[in-house]
């Protein structure tokens, strides 16, 4: 997959662009039909499956105070974009001045002048442009008049309800992981460096990744859950805390994210890992010794063996 950070000679390069466009955090089973329906589109027409979208996110920069947490750090999710079949991405920095074009000049200008987009692909409530006054029916009577084919994609409904990043949002704050997965398609995943933490985790007998998530994510509730953890390319199942370790702290606000490697010896450190969250297995709590913490780690540790065979 090409990636572009400008739309300039994107037209000659590629004649006809069949083009999604959105935001895709969490790449949900929404962003999977729509980009699905594109990369058909596009094999079917001979065409080039692409995908514009922005970085960061335009509310990051209009409104950061009222921006979401991410479900998907944008590295994750652009490999899964391109796993899906997509075979350019634009990735346009959003700004203030950005923000002012209207949605007429969006589709006048990008759309149609410098990208000559053969389709485009949206979600049936895409907004775009200033004050996100473009619609997807504006889409289709601009495309009508300058000769592009327009498409909007149909919610995908989970239980009555439209699949969206802000439900997920939601699932994942309240610890149902299974929801969660359910509508992603995939488990919740935190990326990022193991750090340095108290050094206790050794001396109970179960040394702890800690974590320093490489995005600004959208971190489950504090508690136990089962996990699968990618080093490099190699999977290995672990039990994870999230929470403040109240057994050994009074009141602490530093949260923690660590996880436990099960069949794994080595040095983690400064390594990048992947964290895939299976199942909540329960809340964290605090114990009057250590001896009791390290009981209930063995057991949430046969609890998490029982998932060994999930897909992550
Ligand atoms: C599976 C698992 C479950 C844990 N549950 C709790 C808990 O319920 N209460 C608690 O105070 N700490 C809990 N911890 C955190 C331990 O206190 C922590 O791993 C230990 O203090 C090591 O911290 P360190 O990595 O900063 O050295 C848990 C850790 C793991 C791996
Ligand atoms: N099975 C394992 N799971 C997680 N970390 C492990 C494992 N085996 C060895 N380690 C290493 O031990 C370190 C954690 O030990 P710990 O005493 O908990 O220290 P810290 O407080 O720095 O996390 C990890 O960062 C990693 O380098």
């Amino acid at each position: 997959m090409q990636v572009y950070n400008s739309w300039l000679e994107l037209k000659d390069r590629y004649d006809k662009l069949v083009l999604g466009l959105g935001n895709f955090d969490g790449l949900h089973l929404g962003h999977q039909k729509l980009i699905s329906s594109l990369v058909q589109k596009a094999r079917t027409i001979g065409g080039t499956p692409a995908v514009f979208t922005f970085v960061p996110h335009p509310m990051a920069v209009l409104r950061p105070e009222e921006a979401p947490p991410l479900i998907l750090s944008p590295e994750i999710k652009q490999k899964m974009i391109a796993d899906l079949g997509v075979e350019v991405l634009i990735m346009i920095p959003f700004n203030i001045e950005f923000s002012r074009m209207g949605p007429e000049d969006f589709i006048t200008m990008v759309l149609h002048q410098h990208l000559g987009v053969h389709s485009v692909f949206v979600g049936y409530n895409y907004t775009f442009g200033y004050r996100g006054m473009g619609t997807p029916e504006l889409l289709k009577e601009y495309g009508e008049k300058l000769g592009f084919e327009v498409e909007v994609i149909s919610p995908v409904v989970y239980k009555n309800k439209p699949v969206s990043s802000t439900l997920i949002r939601a699932l994942i704050a309240e610890g149902d992981i299974a929801g969660a997965r359910e509508l992603l398609g995939y488990c919740p995943i935190i990326d990022g460096v193991v750090v340095y933490g108290e050094q206790r985790g050794n001396t109970l007998g179960f040394p702890t990744a800690n974590l320093q998530p490489g995005s600004d994510y959208i971190v489950p509730p504090n508690g136990v859950y089962s996990v699968k953890v990618k080093v490099n390319n190699d999977l290995f199942l672990g039990v994870a805390n999230i929470g403040v370790k109240p057994t050994f702290h009074n009141n602490s606000i530093n949260r923690t994210i660590e996880v436990h490697l099960l069949d794994y010896n080595g040095n983690l450190y400064g390594r990048r890992i992947m964290v895939y969250f299976i199942r909540r297995m329960r809340a964290e709590k605090r114990f009057n010794s250590a001896g009791e913490l390290i009981a209930q780690i063995q057991k949430d540790i046969s609890e998490a063996r029982r998932d060994a065979s999930g897909q992550v």
